[in-house]
Formats: structure tokens, sequence, C-alpha cells
């Protein structure tokens, strides 16, 4: 695939295997989790994390998702408990969504889709880098959060009112003084598996913390992430939506709820 893995009929999930073999290994990501089959274990602590919002640098068109950049050369921006031992660093945020507000999550709950789903992207600090971390088994940990359709939710202001500076590819601007935390809804509780990037590399190093309880977000706040373009400047414009990888075999793995 010369011209780049997309979300396209070219290039989207089912080519991606032809580059990144990997595509097809044991502990790929996103799954579809079946509550009354994830094994509740009383071991997980519960999870913890610590942000310092002044640690936010920008926000990213990367022509696949938008992104929101930390800082993460201290711990300050850190996750800790839950499924991970250890220190794990925020090193950005991004979404997955649909075109429409039946599809657009990456992980589904008895084979139900959201309209978006969040992703808080952190790294092992074991490891020297974010990149070296990347390729580790236990080198990442990304906090799953879905978006379900309600009430406007005020705590997604901040990044929709950034897109008309990030619309096409490539485009970035300053994101200052963001606490991520504001985010995530009421309830911590979380299922968690061992799985993989849902984006080549495709790099089996994630341990998934997918959240159970979802955030609000409208149908006009949708419309708004439909309107960043995957196409960069005087490209033909093609609009960022249904950037998301369908659910891939569990091949035996189990996933476990921090909830009864
Ligand atoms: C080294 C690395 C490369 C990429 C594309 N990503 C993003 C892939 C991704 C997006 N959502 C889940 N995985 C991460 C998190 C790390
Ligand atoms: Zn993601």
């Amino acid at each position: 695939m010369s011209h780049g893995w997309g979300y396209g009929a070219n290039n989207g999930p089912e080519k991606w295997g032809a580059d990144f073999p990997v595509a097809n290994g044991p502990r790929q990501s996103p799954i579809n989790i079946v509550p009354k089959e994830a094994q509740y274990d009383s071991t997980l602590k519960s999870l913890k994390l610590k942000y310092d919002p002044s640690n936010a640098k920008g926000i990213l068109n990367n022509g696949h998702s938008f992104q929101v950049d930390y800082e993460d050369d201290a711990n300050s921006s850190i996750l800790t408990g839950g499924p991970i031992s250890g220190t794990y660093r925020l090193k950005q945020f991004h979404f997955h969504w649909g075109a429409s507000d039946d599809r657009g999550s990456e992980h589904t709950v008895n084979g139900i889709k959201f309209p978006c789903e969040l992703h808080l992207v952190h790294w092992n600090t074991k490891y020297p880098s974010f990149g070296e971390a990347a390729s580790q088994p236990d080198g990442l940990a990304v906090v799953g959060v879905f978006l379900k359709i309600g009430a406007a939710n005020p705590r997604l202001q901040k990044v929709l009112d950034a897109f008309d500076s990030i619309k096409t590819k490539g485009k970035q601007t300053v994101f200052a003084n963001f606490d991520p935390k504001t985010l995530l809804p009421g309830s911590l509780d979380f299922w968690t598996y061992d799985g993989s990037l849902t984006t080549p590399p495709l790099l089996e190093s994630v341990s998934w913390i997918v959240l159970k309880e979802p955030i609000s977000v409208s149908p006009v706040q949708m419309a708004r992430f439909r309107g960043l373009l995957f196409t960069g400047e005087g490209e033909a414009p093609c609009c960022m939506v249904d950037n998301y990888r369908p659910p891939q075999p569990l091949k035996g793995r189990q996933v476990r709820a921090s909830f009864k």
C-alpha cells in the first residue's frame, strides 16, 4: 500500500495487513466487549489519573484524527493504578468518530457502536521514551471513553473551538491549560484487556482501560467533528469521518472488569 494507510476503500482497515502483518496478530484492538463474559477482578486497583493542565502543548490535525499533545518530560500528568504497575505518562489524547451518529467508536459493547470514542494515550516510564515504550508489550496504557448522543457537553467546547484552526491535515495550533480529567465520566469503572494500537503500526503494546460510563455529546457537537478534513489545504476536501477500526478477533483473551 504505497499510498499510505487511511480509512478509505483502498487504504482502510481491511488493507492494513499488507504493510502491517501484525494486523492479524494475537492481541489486536479494538474488540467487542461483552459485559456478561468479562470477569470481575477484585485485585484490580482503582484508576488514578493526575493531570497538570499546564502540560497541554498543542492541537494537531494529523490527517487521521486530531490530537492534543502534552509535555511528557516529567511525572506531572500520569496514570497509575487500574491494571497497570508503575507510572505511565500522558502523551496525547484524540478521538475516533463516524459519519453519522450510529457509528464511530472503535470498541463496541454487546455489538453496540457509539458515535465517538476518546483515547487518552500514556506510556510506561520504565522505558526511556514514548517511541521506545510503544514497541514493548507493557509499553502503553490507553484509557478509552465512549461518547453517546445527548445534551451538549460543555467540557468539549475548548477542543471544538480549536477546530477552525486545524481544519486540514498538518495544521496545528497552541492548546494551553487543559485538564483532560474534565472529559472523564463520574464513574471510573472499567473493562481492561491486552491489545494494540488501533492504527498502523498496530503495535501490540497497549493495556486497554475502557470506561463503562460514557460522556455526552450533542448532534451539533458531533457535526463539528465531521467538519474536519482528512485532506490538506489545497487538496480536494475529504471529510474526516469514520476514522475507526472495527472490532478484531479476541483470540482467547480475557476481558476483566473492575466492577461487579
Ligand atoms: C507510536 C504510536 C503511533 C500511533 C499511530 N499511535 C496512535 C494509534 C492509535 C490511535 N488510537 C489507538 N491507537 C500511538 C498511540 C502510538
Ligand atoms: Zn485512538
